[in-house]
């Protein structure tokens, strides 16, 4: 499955130790994200990630575009809710993207755990 990867600054630290920790399960899946997440991820876990632009200069559009072709899966986006973004309305509409076409969204560690779960019990049916 297809599955991305993305977190605002204040949040890249909690986003990559749960990728680690979670190693075996995200290898097992192709992985996407925008440019500086998919950067440090590759160099914490080692896994392969697809990067694309950072999420300030269009990654959260260019993730938006798979989501409305049906290409995405799941998506983990650790959003910092204490600091303002200049590219607010991308993430908005990457959320909002979710919800039209029913993606599984965490935005936060307690959801990434429930949802990394309901992974886990897709992967062994
Ligand atoms: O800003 C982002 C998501 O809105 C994340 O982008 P980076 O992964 O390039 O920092």
């Amino acid at each position: 499955m297809n599955i991305a990867l993305i977190a605002h600054d204040k949040k890249k630290d909690d986003l990559i130790e749960f990728v680690d920790l979670h190693k075996d399960v995200f290898g097992y899946h192709t992985l996407f994200a925008t440019g500086t997440t998919g950067t440090r991820v590759m160099e914490k876990t080692g896994l392969n990630v697809h990067r694309f632009q950072s999420g300030p200069l269009g990654g959260d559009q260019e993730i938006g575009a798979r989501i409305a072709r049906g290409e995405m899966d799941f998506v983990f986006f650790f959003r910092d809710p204490l600091t303002a973004q200049p590219h607010e309305p991308d993430v908005t509409a990457l959320v909002r993207l979710c919800d039209v076409y029913s993606v599984p969204l965490a935005t936060n560690l307690g959801t990434a755990r429930v949802l990394i779960d309901g992974i886990i019990e897709e992967q062994s049916e």
